[in-house]
């Protein structure tokens, strides 16, 4: 796989109630140009959504979220999720995320912690809670002195603010709850959720 950060500009952060939902919510966003899915480890269903993408969407590129511990890890890509996403990094899990033979992002959001892991040769992070840690210009801020470090910024990720974020050079992707609201996916509004994907793969400036 190439560099996770260039496959789409956003990547969708999916809570899935029902794994029934998997397979025509990964078709909507992959139909509306966003291949990239993040199915967090938060909901029981979770596991089964990543395994029923992972063998029925094959243009998806199906990987788990919210990954906190080793056991995640584990779990996560013994369901067949091809990238993983944690929301901060401990020594133990980025110890299970170096391990696991996928590509990963793990979560930072400060200078000293992107500093720790580049350290350890990973210059490709996600940088949590986005909105409440600095947003964009933190970020920018991070770009003069780590300018080897690239981000996916999460967390507060709108239509309106995710183009000043990508706009920034070490910001590869954005990734968001936006393109896929609860509400959507339990009424089974997959049309409506393949627009909201449309729409923002269409944000890079
Ligand atoms: O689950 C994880 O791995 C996380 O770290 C958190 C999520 O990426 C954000 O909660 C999404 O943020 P919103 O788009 O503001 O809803």
């Amino acid at each position: 796989m190439s560099n996770l950060l260039d496959l789409a500009p956003v990547v969708p952060v999916v809570v899935l109630d029902d794994a029934e939902s998997a397979v025509p919510l990964a078709r909507a966003l992959v139909a509306g140009g966003l291949p990239v899915i993040e199915v967090t480890l938060r909901t029981p269903a979770a596991l089964d959504a990543i395994r029923r993408i992972a063998a029925e969407v094959p243009e998806a590129v199906v990987g788990a979220g919210t990954v906190r511990s080793p056991g995640d890890v584990e779990a996560a890509a013994g369901a067949g999720a091809r990238f993983l996403v944690s929301p901060g990094t401990t020594p133990g899990l980025l110890a299970a995320m170096l391990a696991a033979g996928v590509p990963f992002l793990p979560g930072v959001a400060t200078a000293t912690e992107a500093m720790t892991l580049a350290e350890r040769g990973v210059r490709e992070l996600k940088f949590f809670p986005a909105e409440p840690a600095g947003g964009v210009a933190y970020l920018k801020s991070l770009s003069g002195p780590l300018p080897d470090v690239r981000f996916c910024p999460t967390g507060g990720i709108t239509p309106s603010n995710a183009p000043a974020y990508l706009a920034l050079p070490n910001v590869g992707c954005v990734g968001g709850s936006w393109l896929t609201p609860r509400s959507l996916v339990a009424a089974g509004d997959f049309a409506r959720i393949e627009k909201l994907a449309s729409e923002a793969a269409a944000l890079r400036p």
